[in-house]
């Protein structure tokens, strides 16, 4: 019976675990599951009662399959390796525990222990001690709160420090004059589209409007692009990756966005900083915060006036796409799903910079209300220095 429950458990856990904290980083969640295993080992040497023993050899198996699960998606270049280390650690405690058991003997501590309890309780101070570690070494995420971080987790969404908010990172207002605008999303979710009909529609307004993307705006950009998004350009570390699209972008913001804005231009960008936190952050499970100091050094703080995120499940924005898959847009459907809840995240935390929009709608829909955010934000057509000139003139009242 002890040996069903921890079947039956291990095998909820690798298949519930990490879907029910979907958004929750796996390499936390990897040594919170295997301090958890310890502990109800512990729980299991002690306790003397079967139907005890049997519910909580349930939890035990079913954390030990989320430490299982989610270390085969943080060692994701070699799954034969997390497969090979488990069988092995199972081979050792299955011939240690008996061995222990029998060497001990029953000991009498208030009442009898059998020595497998005695031994299995040395395997659960051991595997806590080697929990601890994992989590100490493994944790990407060290300086955001454990609690509000599961919690979020469990409705489905990503806590994001109010630290991590580009705003926290820059003061709001970092340009004087135009306006700047970004459109975000998943892969196929309309950027593209929707940034050029508010182009569009900003300039039959008389408007200059400068429209732009990322990666790949400028000339160094353009072969930066072509580095980060070729499938041949393989074995890229995610850190690396990372300082690519700031570098891309540091140079975008000197060369492109900021000259714009100076001169008072509406800069309508294809992607900004929240791509790099959703996709290197989010996506590739790396410390948000440490990315986000990154990128506000390298654009000198410079945050859009208004983000609109285009939210699309990723399988359907990915059926969008004609051309084939590039570097980033082949990776697996979990990591675009986290860059989703990441993207979701980042908006949650700034919800006067963002307009979340619902992309799987028509795009003349999209369109309207994208327009109706933006005349919000829109500056006065007449400049103040003309109204200063004109102000000598006499008002016209009729
Ligand atoms: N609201 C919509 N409904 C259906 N199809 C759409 C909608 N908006 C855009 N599309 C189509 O989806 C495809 C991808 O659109 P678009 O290139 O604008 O997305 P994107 O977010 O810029 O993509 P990428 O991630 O490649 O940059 C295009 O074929 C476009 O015509
Ligand atoms: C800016 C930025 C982009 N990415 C990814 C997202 C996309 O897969 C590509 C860009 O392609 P697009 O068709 O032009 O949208 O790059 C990223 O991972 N991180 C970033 O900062």
């Amino acid at each position: 019976m002890v040996l069903a429950a921890l079947a039956l458990g291990l095998a909820c856990g690798i298949f519930a675990g990490p879907r029910v904290l979907g958004p929750f980083s796996r390499r936390r969640l990897l040594g919170l599951s295997a301090i958890a295993s310890a502990l109800l080992l512990a729980v299991v040497a002690v306790s003397l009662n079967l139907v005890v023993v049997v519910f909580v050899a349930g939890f035990l198996g079913a954390a030990a399959g989320v430490a299982w699960a989610s270390a085969e998606a943080v060692v994701t270049d070699n799954p034969l390796r997390v497969r090979t280390g488990t069988a092995l650690a199972l081979v050792i405690a299955a011939l240690a525990v008996p061995l222990g058991a029998g060497a001990i003997g029953t000991r009498h501590v208030g009442r009898d222990f059998p020595g497998s309890s005695a031994a299995l309780l040395i395997v659960a101070v051991i595997a806590l001690v080697a929990g601890l570690i994992a989590y100490r070494l493994l944790d990407e995420r060290t300086g955001v709160p454990l609690v509000p971080d599961l919690a979020a987790a469990l409705r489905g969404e990503v806590y994001v420090p109010p630290s991590a908010a580009p705003e926290a990172a820059a003061p709001r207002r970092t340009h004087e004059r135009g306006v700047f605008i970004v459109f975000e999303g998943g892969e196929g979710a309309g950027k593209t589209t929707q940034s050029r009909l508010a182009a569009i529609w900003l300039r039959d307004h008389g408007y200059e409007v400068v429209t732009t993307r990322e990666p790949g705006a400028t000339k160094t950009g353009m072969r930066l692009r072509a580095l980060l998004l070729d499938r041949e350009t393989t074995g890229l570390s995610s850190r690396a990756e990372t300082l690519l699209y700031a570098a891309d972008r540091a140079d975008h913001v000197a060369n492109v966005i900021r000259p714009a804005l100076d001169r008072g231009a509406i800069v309508v960008s294809d992607r900004y900083v929240d791509s790099t936190l959703a996709y290197q952050g989010f996506g590739r499970e790396q410390p948000v915060e440490e990315i986000a100091a990154v990128n506000a050094w390298g654009t000198g703080g410079l945050v859009p006036d208004l983000t609109v995120l285009l939210e699309l499940p990723p399988e359907k924005g990915l059926n969008r796409l004609s051309s084939p898959a590039d570097r980033i847009e082949s990776e697996p459907r979990e990591f675009h799903e986290r860059v989703l809840s990441g993207f979701r995240a980042l908006a949650d935390a700034e919800p006067d910079r963002y307009l979340v929009v619902d992309a799987s709608r028509p795009e003349a829909e999209i369109r309207r209300e994208i327009q109706d955010r933006i005349r919000e934000i829109l500056p006065d057509p007449i400049p103040a220095s003309t109204e200063d000139a004109t102000s000598t003139f006499p008002a016209i009242t009729d």
